[in-house]
């Protein structure tokens, strides 16, 4: 029996047995932009980047729902957008990627728009020597971003951050933020998130003028949490029930049964 998304009265109220499937309640599919979180939501987590695999059946989904949405389902990342490429080869999809330093309106199209340069090439050797603090640290280049990741290496978290925020103290004018996730330390370009992105893709075909339905997982994207309601979206979390989402999935399983599960009622309300 697929999970379905746990309806959460109020924030801090026992977990719900409650189960509450929105499928009903949701517009058709050629009404809808899906936006989907990929680490955590989509996929389920692995001991570093590289390890992750996109099970068959939600590559099938995928392409199904890009379809039936008439394109309009992107990913929401904070993955590059060529990493994302990489991930689901050989398919390609509409993409914000580093955490809304990048964007891509349709899989077809191969051009890419970065909303920022390339990070300086000292900072980035400052920050990328942290990976030396601990054998099992991890550097992930985004070219306009740098991650430390530690999942193999838990104990060296609070010297990553340290060291991190040393080097911000001795440049306190270069444009980075540092944005803490699931085992991994990201030092990203100031001033963009995932609901600039979001933001900026809703404005463009096919997206403008659906109804944004996002899934997302982590800290960075409650930024997307926040903006729904004033889009007439509905945001749903994964793992945990996080402030404003209408619901919640348990784990990225239930996420990818959810999808697969719309696409049959969808088809089932053309009928
Ligand atoms: O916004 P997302 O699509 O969820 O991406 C967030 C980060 O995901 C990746 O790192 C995380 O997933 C890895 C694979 O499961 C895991 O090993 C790591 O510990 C997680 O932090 C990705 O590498 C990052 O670039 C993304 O920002
Ligand atoms: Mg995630």
């Amino acid at each position: 029996m697929p999970q379905k998304i746990i309806e959460i009265p109020v924030d801090d109220a026992p977990h719900s047995e409650e189960v509450l499937y929105p499928g009903a309640e949701l517009p058709r599919l050629s009404e809808c932009a899906l936006l989907l979180d990929i680490d955590g939501t989509l996929l389920d987590l692995a001991p570093t980047p590289r390890e992750v695999w996109v099970p068959p059946d939600l590559a099938t989904s995928m392409g199904k729902l890009l379809q039936r949405t008439n394109g309009a389902m992107a990913l929401v990342s904070g993955r590059s957008i060529n990493d994302i490429d990489l991930i689901f080869a050989p398919m390609q999809f509409p993409a914000v990627g580093g955490h809304g330093a990048e964007m891509r309106l349709s899989g077809d199209n191969e051009s890419v728009a970065s909303g920022a340069p390339p990070m300086d090439k000292e900072l980035k050797r400052r920050l990328a020597a942290i990976a030396k603090l601990s054998p099992g640290i991890l550097l992930e280049d985004k070219g306009y971003a740098l991650a430390l990741h530690y999942r193999l290496a838990p104990h060296a978290e609070k010297a990553i951050y340290d060291a991190v925020s040393a080097i911000r103290a001795d440049l306190p004018n270069a444009p980075i933020e540092v944005l803490p996730g699931k085992a991994v330390c990201e030092i990203k370009p100031a001033g963009v998130t995932k609901a600039t992105g979001v933001i900026e893709l809703m404005t463009h075909e096919p997206f403008s003028g659906r109804r944004p339905i996002f899934i997302g997982d982590d800290v960075t994207d409650e930024s997307v949490f926040a903006i729904m309601p004033g889009m007439n979206g509905l945001a749903f979390s994964v793992g945990r029930r996080a402030q404003g989402v209408s619901g919640h999935f348990d784990e990225p399983r239930d996420v990818r049964a959810w999808l697969a599960r719309l696409l049959i009622d969808d088809a089932a309300k053309s009928k």
